[in-house]
């Protein structure tokens, strides 16, 4: 099996830059825990792929070795390069274009599910602690995952067990014994009911969250989306008006805690311990080593890297901690609490009991991916409005919980659209087997189409 490791994630014998100046010349003298367990299933690793500098982007445009271009062909003849979705743009990018079967990236808000949904491929965002950390470059420690990417859910299952382990090394991967609780808390309320073996979906109850098709999305990414709800329904599964009230507060969450842990992982790159150093500016008073630290720091990190930095800073300040950081904190317990309160099968991890009634309750949640299909290149990747593209990923990151991205059809302008299944913490095999059945119905309708051609 041909597999691409994204290149934040060590490798002793192949670079690791994560697409930083100030990692340009990197060589990790060891393997990630999950570079080690491919290489023992016999995995042939073909390369690293590019990504957003640290894994901070959207749209993989902020790298020292350049945009990556989506290489989805679209049917109309509108050529303008588009984006392959950021960070994991790379890894997207090589499965989409068949350069390997199997890709590994990271996940901290979205950076598996996005570049899936853009590049018309499958992204996978584990529950968080279930793949070890070990040997990936760290950029905010209580979101970052290690993701899958392929061209099949089917493939995903197949890679998932060889990585899924626990590692002593990396204090958050979770011990055994909860992953085993959590196992049978998902047979006893879930598989009892569905039959995770069939083809057909009576039993299972999809929620589908009125919040994730807000103002800014796409309305011809909503129309495959819905096609898709009835197939669903036409297979038997039950769907379920859901509502998770605190999702409009998940970006402006995710983007301080995310920027404040960034803050404080980055400070290591120095360019004397870590990181590439650039000489003083000949004005320099060298007795301060702050300055020698700044002027490598000004060098090595790109604007965006820069700009979270500063902004991760402020919020752990005196002055911002409790307007800032600490709301973001309470906001992201609201988030993980909504969904605790909508999924039958309770959170092994949380002590907030489900308060919803078993009627209301739902085995996976479904909405779109992304609020738009893959933006083109040159669409101001500095504004906001990339952030933006990060809406429908980052709650499930905010709780942990796995997801999974699936091609579901095309939008209007013939570019590919996802649809994410999210599952309880620990549901992962939920999620993919329900990754598989989806993707086989949209696989089914393409076939159907291309033969009355
Ligand atoms: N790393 C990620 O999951 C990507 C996200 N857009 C971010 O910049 O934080």
């Amino acid at each position: 099996m041909k597999v691409a490791i994204k290149d934040n994630i060590c490798t002793k014998d192949m670079p690791t830059t994560c697409s930083s100046e100030m990692l340009r010349d990197f060589t990790s003298p060891f393997d990630a825990t999950v570079v080690s367990l491919l290489h023992q299933a016999g995995a042939h690793i073909v390369g690293k792929t590019n990504c957003d500098e640290f894994g901070m982007g959207s749209l993989n445009t902020h790298s020292i070795h350049g945009p990556v271009i989506n290489p989805w062909k679209s049917l109309s003849s509108d050529i303008t390069p588009r984006s392959a979705g950021g960070s994991s743009g790379g890894s997207a990018a090589a499965v989409a274009a068949g350069l390997c079967d199997v890709a590994l990236g990271t996940d901290t808000g979205g950076s598996v599910r996005l570049p899936a949904s853009y590049c018309g491929v499958v992204g996978l965002k584990p529950s968080y602690g279930l793949l070890s950390r070990w040997g990936v470059v760290s950029y905010s420690d209580s979101l970052d995952c290690v993701g899958i990417l392929t061209r099949n859910t089917k493939d995903i299952a197949d890679v998932f067990p060889v990585l899924n382990d626990y590692d002593a090394k990396d204090p958050t991967s979770i011990p055994l014994p909860v992953r085993a609780k959590a196992s049978k808390l998902l047979s006893v309320h879930t598989f009892s009911r569905w039959n995770r073996d069939a083809s057909y979906l009576s039993g299972l109850r999809i929620g589908i969250p009125q919040e994730y098709f807000p103002a800014e999305i796409q309305s011809s990414v909503v129309s495959p989306i819905r096609a898709l709800f009835t197939e669903l329904r036409g297979l038997g599964a039950t769907l379920v008006p859901v509502s998770l009230p605190s999702t409009s507060y998940a970006l402006s969450a995710y983007y301080v805690i995310a920027s404040a842990e960034a803050s404080s992982n980055l400070a290591r790159f120095t360019g004397i311990e870590y990181g590439t150093h650039v000489g003083p500016p000949p004005e320099a008073d060298l007795t301060k080593a702050s300055r020698v630290y700044a002027h490598s720091r000004s060098n090595g990190f790109g604007r965006e890297v820069q700009k979270r930095i500063l902004l991760g800073t402020y919020a752990l300040s005196a002055d911002a901690f409790d307007n800032y950081f600490l709301q973001a904190q309470r906001v992201r317990k609201l988030v993980k609490r909504d969904f605790d309160h909508v999924f039958a099968v309770p959170n092994v991890l949380s002590s907030s009991p489900s308060e919803a009634s078993s009627q209301s309750k739902v085995d996976v949640i479904m909405h779109p991916s992304a609020i738009r299909t893959a933006p083109p290149i040159d669409s101001g990747s500095e504004s906001l409005d990339t952030y933006v593209q990060d809406t429908l990923t980052v709650p499930a990151s905010l709780a942990g919980l796995p997801a999974l991205s699936v091609p579901a059809g095309t939008a209007d302008d013939g570019w590919p659209v996802g649809v994410s299944v999210v599952g309880q913490w620990g549901c992962d095999e939920l999620v993919l087997r329900v990754g598989e059945i989806v993707q086989a119905v949209t696989a089914g309708r393409d076939s159907q189409s291309s033969s009355s051609d």
